[in-house]
């Protein structure tokens, strides 16, 4: 993102607000927690999982129109978005440890990649072993 938003403590919080009918909750956890580890195993940021009051990563499940400007499941097929650090409101064989690491990386501050094969491109793709892209590991630790 424009301006280099990213948080300016290495200890971030997150809640999960709710769950989708779709998946076993301990599943969704899982998913989440595995997809913060791709971004601390490659930073210092630590991510601590809160169950009241306000986390620095709000994570919300959706549909359609959700109380944002971003409807889902539009015209173009909107999976999931993520605003950007700071406060408030400044996302077929889903994965959703992948979409959500994606999401995650727009939390710590990232845009989008244009290289096809980084997990901060806007084109979801399926990967049976992920890892992160070079470009993502370089893009996360120009601002951690
Ligand atoms: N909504 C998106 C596109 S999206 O279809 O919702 C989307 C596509 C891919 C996503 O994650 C992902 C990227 C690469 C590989 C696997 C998964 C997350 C969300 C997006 O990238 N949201 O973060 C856009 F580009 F803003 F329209
Ligand atoms: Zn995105």
């Amino acid at each position: 993102f424009a301006g280099d938003l990213k948080w300016d403590h290495k200890d971030v919080t997150y809640r999960i607000l709710n769950y989708s009918p779709d998946m076993e909750a301990s599943l969704t956890d899982d998913a989440f927690a595995r997809a913060f580890k791709v971004w601390s195993d490659v930073t210092p940021l630590t991510f601590t999982r809160l169950y009241d009051g306000t986390a620095d990563i709000m994570i919300s499940f959706g549909k359609a129109d959700h109380g944002d400007p971003y409807p889902f499941d539009g015209k173009d097929g909107l999976l999931a978005h993520a605003y950007p650090p700071g406060e408030g409101m400044q996302g077929v064989r889903y994965s959703l440890f992948l979409v959500a690491a994606h999401e995650f990386g727009h939390a710590l501050g990232l845009d989008h990649s244009n290289i096809k094969d980084a997990l901060m491109y806007p084109m979801y793709k399926y990967v049976e072993d992920f890892s992160l892209h070079r470009d993502d590991i370089e893009g996360i630790q120009y601002l951690y």
